[in-house]
């Protein structure tokens, strides 16, 4: 009998991808320009006092090349918070130079794989920060949903746990060497989105993702089992950079 992984689930999550429709912007009157980028400015400081409250988290990167050109990544302790962040953002007037690109849905996730504690996980401080963690603000970021296979022998979920939980092991062992290169924040989206998990990777140099992720493939949870999507990739957006990045 298949045996269902347990999971530890935190904050929700949205990673909203946006591009810019440069040519519309570039016609704004520079004063309105400036309004119309204070109130953007004004909604990413909501973002920075709702973290500072630990109430949620978020990541504000320019993603490069032509699939977006921003990403807003939103933690929040409910799925209703995130659709308000959404809808402030829609109803915003910098959405009108937008065009949404992407969007992806799922909430932190850690599999009991690891947890080896008694009682209610949620108690055990290191398993908060993990399922609400803040996220890191460094120099890069990718992003990419993916999937497990189901296919003949390769499908995941008929394997027994203990087999999944030696793969995983042999995974989290890959990921440890990128310690303090790397970070990582898995998000769990089956029932919630087209793929069954988001990954959301950090880093101070930007080689670290390729380096990272090209040795995963090797590694048999994803060798065997790993399906991906489109890859997001791009550089962190600072509050006081935004000006500076409209700059046209
Ligand atoms: C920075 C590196 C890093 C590290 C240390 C790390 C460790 C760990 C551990 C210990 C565990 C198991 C417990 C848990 O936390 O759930 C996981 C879990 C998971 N991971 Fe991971 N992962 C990393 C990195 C990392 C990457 C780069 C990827 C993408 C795969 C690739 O090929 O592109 C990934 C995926 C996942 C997924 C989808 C899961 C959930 C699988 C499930 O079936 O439940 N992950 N991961």
């Amino acid at each position: 009998m298949p045996e269902p992984a347990e999971t530890i689930d935190g904050w929700y999550c949205l990673h909203d991808l946006r591009s810019i429709d440069w040519t519309s912007w570039k016609r704004v009157p520079v004063d309105e320009r400036q309004e119309i980028l204070a109130e953007f400015t004004a909604m990413v400081e909501t973002w920075i006092d709702n973290e500072q409250k630990e109430e949620g988290s978020y990541a504000l990167y320019s993603i490069v090349g032509q699939k977006a050109d921003l990403m807003f990544m939103l933690l929040r302790p409910t799925m209703e918070e995130l659709e308000q962040i959404e809808k402030a953002f829609n109803q915003s007037r910098l959405a009108e130079y937008t065009i949404p690109a992407y969007s992806y849905i799922s909430v932190v996730e850690l599999g009991k794989y690891m947890f080896k504690g008694d009682g209610d996980p949620l108690e055990d401080p290191s398993v908060r920060e993990r399922v609400f963690p803040i996220l890191p603000k460094w120099e890069h970021i990718c992003f990419y949903p993916m999937d497990k296979k189901r296919e003949g022998d390769d499908n995941w979920y008929m394997m027994p746990a203990k087999d999944r939980g030696q793969l995983m092991y042999g995974h989290g062992m890959v990921g440890r060497k990128y310690a303090g290169y790397v970070k990582q924040v898995i998000t769990g989206s089956v029932g919630f989105d087209d793929w069954e998990w988001g990954v959301t990777l950090f880093a101070h140099d930007v080689l670290q993702f390729k380096k990272l992720v090209y040795e995963m493939r090797f590694d048999e949870a994803s060798a065997r089992f790993a399906e991906f999507g489109p890859f997001y990739v791009g550089n962190v957006l600072e509050k006081d950079k935004i000006t500076g990045y409209f700059q046209v």
